[in-house]
């Protein structure tokens, strides 16, 4: 099998690009970040190590790298004659890669077995928004038969890694790839990583409204409260309890949408808080934090569960806290951070509560926000 994998960032090396390598797929990555592109083409391998109870060291080789922006003919070739294409490059660029990969389907020869496309970014249905794109994009009739489309859920904590690592990345023991099954019709790609599910919806609204609603929250209060790390963060009781808060108001959604126990939602949600303290992982404050443009948006980890909370006249006071800590979260050097404050200064209260969470004034939910975002407008 070949796979084509968009960025080879944490996530590509540390996680999809190994969980594809170990299945026997000759990896092709293509990044933008050509100084990095460079160190795939010149390296034979590079190293996968997991820090938890029983560290391992695995190491990947046999990959190739291209430029994106540089090698479009090449890029359309490898594409044209691959079996899976997977991305993780994040949500919002998922609209930049997705010519490519339409160019690439269009030149697959007739008769050769669909693509496998799956979108590995922390978003609710990211492979849709992907096909969108490139149906969009997409020149010929034959779309359906040239590519299979499955959403994906994706999680293991790969955080920013030490200088001078290089391509080696270091990344937490645990790891799921839930993807959608049905697409396949049961021709699903051998990929052993992969756990094949019936209905994705409940693997990644309890994920993304656990694991990332819970590490985003830790970030932001954490940061507020002097701390570096994840890990330092957590064990601060004051931060500790708006994130047991949060995840206890997410769980109750959990569990009144997809049926999940409450004893199973206690220890989904220990076994995460768990990961968050792992202090073997040293995970920056600012980079789960990142992108609170995009953590704050509709249909995201804080404002889609708090306003399903809302409608349902369930608690959401952590949630409030969390896009409270979110708006006063100003590390620099992220440019979602510069945006929003930006907006804070140069819109109105109204204006910025629709821009930043999507919410429509008639929502529940919207009173509450627009009020929090009122206290930071700090423009005329
Ligand atoms: N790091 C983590 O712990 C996790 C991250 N995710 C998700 O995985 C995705 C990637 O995250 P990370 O690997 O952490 O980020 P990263 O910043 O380490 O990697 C992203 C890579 O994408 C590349 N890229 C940007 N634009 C591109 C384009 N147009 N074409 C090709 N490559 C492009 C960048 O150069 C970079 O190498 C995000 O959606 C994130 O939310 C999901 C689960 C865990
Ligand atoms: O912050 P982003 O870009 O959504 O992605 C990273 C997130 O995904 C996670 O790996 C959880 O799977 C966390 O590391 C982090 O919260």
């Amino acid at each position: 099998m070949k796979a084509v994998h968009f960025g080879a960032g944490n996530i590509g090396r540390g996680f999809v690009g190994l969980l594809l390598h170990e299945a026997g797929c000759e990896v092709v990555f293509s990044d933008v970040a050509e100084s990095l592109v460079q160190q795939l083409q010149q390296a034979d391998s590079f190293t996968v190590t997991t820090v938890g109870q029983h560290p391992t060291t695995t190491v990947v080789e046999g990959f190739r790298a291209l430029n994106s922006d540089q090698d479009p003919e090449t890029l359309t070739e490898e594409i044209a004659s691959a079996d899976i294409v997977t991305t993780a490059v994040g949500a919002r660029i998922l609209r930049f890669v997705a010519p490519s990969i339409a160019a690439g389907i269009a030149a697959r020869p007739a008769g050769a077995p669909p693509l496998a496309v799956m979108a590995c970014e922390n978003a609710i249905n990211a492979t849709d928004l992907l096909e969108q794109e490139i149906r969009a994009n997409y020149q010929g009739e034959d779309l359906e038969e040239k590519a299979l489309f499955a959403n994906t859920a994706v999680d293991r904590i790969v955080p920013v890694q030490a200088e001078g690592a290089g391509l080696d990345v270091t990344v937490e023991d645990f790891f799921e790839w839930a993807v959608e099954r049905g697409p396949f019709g049961g021709n699903e790609p051998d990929v052993p990583g992969i756990t094949w599910v019936d209905d994705l919806a409940p693997y990644i609204e309890r994920k993304l409204f656990t694991v990332n609603t819970g590490h985003a929250t830790t970030a932001w209060h954490g940061w507020a409260a002097g701390h570096a790390t994840i890990a330092e963060a957590i064990r601060d009781p004051a931060v500790a309890i708006e994130v047991e808060t949060v995840l206890a108001e997410t769980s109750s959604l959990l569990s009144a949408r997809h049926g999940f126990s409450e004893d199973d939602m206690a220890s989904y949600r220990a076994k995460v808080l768990g990961r968050f303290a792992n202090t073997a992982l040293p995970d920056p404050v600012e980079r789960v934090g990142r992108g609170p443009l995009r953590k704050l948006s509709r249909e995201d980890r804080i404002i889609g569960p708090a306003a399903a909370l809302a409608e349902r006249g369930l608690e959401h006071e952590g949630l409030l806290s969390a896009v409270a800590a979110a708006l006063a979260f100003t590390p620099e050097g992220d440019e979602e951070v510069d945006r929003l404050q930006d907006l804070l200064r140069t819109t109105s209260a109204d204006a910025a509560t629709l821009e930043i969470t999507g919410l429509a004034p008639d929502h529940p939910l919207h009173p509450e926000v627009r009020a929090l975002i009122a206290a930071r407008i700090t423009g005329p």
